[in-house]
């Protein structure tokens, strides 16, 4: 079944510069893609399309279905709807998703008080669970922390914990793990597989690294300057680029060869 169906998605800023150029793609339940491609290309802004959380000046026209809802157009009020409960996001910084001034587990606690209506003992006990969910060591402390006194690894795991929190259909996940060092980016990948695993649900991972892309899904879109070029399975678009910027992609993939091994191993 469809969960998300993007059709002829033109994003355009107001003085008239197209931004993403009739894009199509869609996305069952359950399923994940890769959008990948060099910085600018429009990923980003696909992803925000998707929530309705373009930034101002830009405006979408095109269709966007999301779990049966048009985001395309929709009022504020369906959007809110929609956020958290069919689609969430992770961010590369993850500083754009908490509040400096809010301790980790207020900011935890706040979906699942809108979402799930839960109070008191019950919601303490949920924020718990949710940094437990995300392998937080210490979750009580983390939950009195401040982000600033988190690692940036823990600030993304409280991130992906506020995200998975309302359980959403499709979790976006845009350059997640960029911004973190080596060792802690491969552990964040294998734990978003896992999470997304045993929840079932959909992924959308953007991301202009082959390598990290293929940790996590299997199928990818190529975008370049707003377009897909190419999209299909990993391994083909690894081994035979149709496309001349897939080409060159694939050859400057500077770890090419641990994503053919990760590829295979799935
Ligand atoms: N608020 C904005 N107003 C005008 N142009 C924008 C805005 N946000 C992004 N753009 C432009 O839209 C294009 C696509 O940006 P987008 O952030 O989607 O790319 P991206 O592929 O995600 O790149 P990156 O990997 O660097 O985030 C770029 O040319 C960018 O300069």
């Amino acid at each position: 079944m469809t969960l998300l169906d993007i059709r002829g998605l033109t994003l355009r800023t107001t003085d008239g510069t197209t931004l993403v150029d009739d894009l199509s793609l869609s996305l069952a339940r359950g399923e994940r893609l890769g959008l990948i491609g060099e910085s600018g290309s429009g990923k980003s802004l696909t992803a925000l399309a998707i929530l309705g959380l373009l930034p101002e000046g830009i405006t979408a026209t095109g269709s966007i279905e999301l779990a049966g809802t048009q985001i395309v157009g929709a009022r504020e009020k369906h959007l809110t709807r929609v956020r958290g409960r069919d689609a969430a996001v992770v961010f590369q910084e993850p500083l754009t998703a908490l509040d400096p001034l809010m301790r980790a587990g207020r900011q935890v606690a706040e979906p699942l008080r809108r979402r799930r209506g839960l109070k008191g003992a019950a919601l303490r006990r949920a924020v718990v669970d949710a940094l437990e969910q995300v392998r937080l060591t210490e979750p009580d402390r983390i939950a009195r922390s401040f982000p600033h006194e988190m690692s940036g690894g823990q600030r993304q795991r409280v991130a992906l914990a506020m995200a998975l929190a309302c359980d959403p259909k499709l979790l976006i996940a845009d350059e997640p793990t960029t911004a973190l060092d080596v060792s802690v980016q491969a552990e964040m990948l294998g734990l978003l597989d896992t999470l997304v695993r045993e929840r079932d649900m959909a992924v959308l991972f953007v991301s202009h690294d082959l390598a990290v892309v293929a940790r996590i899904t299997d199928r990818a879109l190529v975008m370049r300057s707003g377009r897909a070029v190419e999209e299909g399975a990993l391994l083909d678009l690894v081994r035979s680029p149709g496309h001349a910027y897939t080409q060159a992609l694939v050859g400057s993939a500077r770890r090419l060869e641990s994503a053919l091994n990760l590829g295979e191993a799935r």
